[in-house]
């Protein structure tokens, strides 16, 4: 484009072999372009992306340089065209000591280790089978939300949306990890503190991972250390009693005999091909932390902040009332997964919820593992690389009024009609696209719809009194998963 042109005339960067770098926006010694990274990275990078007209650009972060690629043709660049040389993962030293290794699918880099257990995870534990057969723990846990929602709208009390559906998702995970048995043990409750005392180290944008050098010496490096290894001592406590549990109930064998059969939990799949996949204590370990990690933020941010734009948007919440008010047989107090099938402006409503907020607006960090060129720049080998998701699928260029939510764009006729969230449209990337797509899609979506369908279906929601719609504050924190800052309060009013 003109802009990236003009962008590459004010700062033509050249490698030691005088190959011509991404464009690169003025730094600052030792800080690089750190300084200007505010507390919500995704922001920053777009307005930055924006003001030098450059959907590439190559950032330093103190020592590390950054790879910013902030439309859907770069966005293909990278996790299509040179998909392979960019699988890799940077490495940090939270991930090494948290996640044993790593030795997880998400945080280990390319290679064998994370061939074989990537093929494990899509193969046994997330595939569309295994999310079918969670099918009666999933209404089972929408129906203990739905309990307490119950309760408080007999007393006529608000309930924290968040804190609900928070519980909703670890309650979830926990459930698909470990199986029933474990309930009421207060475990859930343990992993859900866990996982929230770990979130933050694991978020990145860590001070230590830009500047490797103190990392190694540096009284920091040392801090996050001892943090780190506190959290995997906890981690560790809990995670071997469970897998130790497992194994002396028998499951194990009875697993292993009867070839992992659907209804299984994790551990109990885990330990069935633990010798098929050569699986060490800590490997297992550092997989089930992926389902806390991946599977409970995400889901409980699409839940929160699909109901608050549904409280700012009252027809589209009339709209999606009515469509599941519809389907549902009158008498039949929770939608089945059954009721879901059809449901298209269900749907909709998620995929508008992804757009405007992706959980992971950055996706994962991804490495480059060797150079490759695109668009006549040639990008080095070891810079991390970082694809603007959410930035790409606010952009007025793709997309039609992207600041407003409208679900109908995704229906027939829509200007986003047949887009869809599976990587093959680069200007909507919820779950990335390529090798290191999101695993658990299925998974996350399966328990999003069923719980944002009972939601509506059996409630009617209102602000606390003296509240309005716009007094609904939409401001996030950036995280590993970005969330909600202010509290959502409803008042739930039983049909
Ligand atoms: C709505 C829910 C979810 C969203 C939006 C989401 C999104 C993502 C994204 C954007 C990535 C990074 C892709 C990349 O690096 O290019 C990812 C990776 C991953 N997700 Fe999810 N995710 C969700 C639910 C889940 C669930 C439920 C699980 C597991 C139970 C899960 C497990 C993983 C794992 C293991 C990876 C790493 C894959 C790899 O590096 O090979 N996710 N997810």
């Amino acid at each position: 484009t003109f802009s990236a042109r003009r962008a590459r005339k004010r700062q033509p960067q050249q490698d030691d072999d005088g190959h011509l770098l991404p464009p690169s926006p003025p730094a600052l010694p030792v800080l690089g372009h750190l300084h200007l990274m505010g507390s919500l990275p995704h922001v920053s990078l777009h307005r930055l992306a924006r003001k030098h007209g450059s959907d590439l650009m190559l950032l330093r972060l103190g020592a590390m340089p950054v790879l910013v690629v902030s439309s859907p043709r770069a966005a293909e660049a990278v996790l299509r065209t040179h998909d392979l040389v960019c699988a890799s993962r940077p490495h940090s030293l939270v991930t090494e000591i948290v996640m044993y290794g790593p030795s997880d699918v998400g945080f280990v880099p390319y290679g064998d280790y994370w061939r074989r257990v990537r093929k494990l995870v899509t193969t046994h534990l997330l595939t569309v089978k295994r999310v079918q057969a969670l099918r009666l723990a999933r209404e089972e846990e929408v129906s203990a939300v739905m309990a307490r929602i119950s309760e408080a709208a007999a007393a006529g009390a608000a309930v924290d949306v968040g804190e609900l559906l928070g519980s909703f998702a670890n309650d979830l995970a926990c459930r698909a990890v470990m199986g029933k048995s474990f309930r009421g043990e207060g475990r859930n409750k343990l992993f859900r503190e866990l996982v929230s005392d770990t979130s933050p180290l694991l978020a990145g944008f860590n001070v230590e991972e830009f500047f490797p050098f103190l990392s190694r010496f540096g009284v920091l490096s040392r801090m996050v250390r001892a943090k780190s290894e506190r959290l995997r001592r906890r981690w560790d406590e809990q995670l071997d009693r469970l897998i130790e549990d497992h194994e002396s109930s028998g499951a194990a064998a009875a697993a292993s005999t009867s070839s992992k059969d659907d209804d299984d939990d994790f551990i109990d799949v885990l330990l069935s091909v633990r010798q098929e996949y050569g699986l060490t204590r800590e490997h297992m370990k550092a997989m089930l932390l992926d389902v806390f990690f991946g599977g409970i933020g995400t889901g409980a941010s699409v839940l929160e902040f699909t109901v608050a734009e549904l409280m700012l948007n009252h027809d589209v919440m009339k709209n999606l009332q009515a469509e599941i008010r519809s389907v549902v047989p009158k008498g039949q107090v929770a939608v089945s997964e059954d009721n879901l099938r059809g449901m298209v402006y269900l749907r909709a409503v998620i995929k508008e919820s992804l757009r405007l907020h992706p959980p992971t607006t950055l996706l994962t960090a991804h490495f480059t593992m060797a150079s490759f060129s695109v668009d006549g720049f040639t990008v080095p080998a070891g810079v991390r690389v970082l694809v603007n998701a959410w930035a790409i699928a606010t952009d007025a260029r793709f997309w039609e009024n992207p600041e407003a939510f409208v679900p109908e764009r995704f229906l027939d006729g829509g200007s986003a009609e047949g887009v869809g969230f599976r990587g093959t449209d680069f200007q909507f990337l919820p779950f990335g696209s390529g090798r290191r797509m999101c695993p658990g899609m299925n998974f996350g979506v399966a328990s999003v719809e069923l719980m944002l369908a009972n939601l509506v279906h059996g409630f009617d929601w209102e602000l606390p009194p003296g509240k309005v719609a716009r007094d609904i504050d939409m401001s996030e924190v950036f995280g590993l998963v970005v969330h909600r800052k202010e509290k959502l309060l409803l008042l739930p009013r039983r049909l």
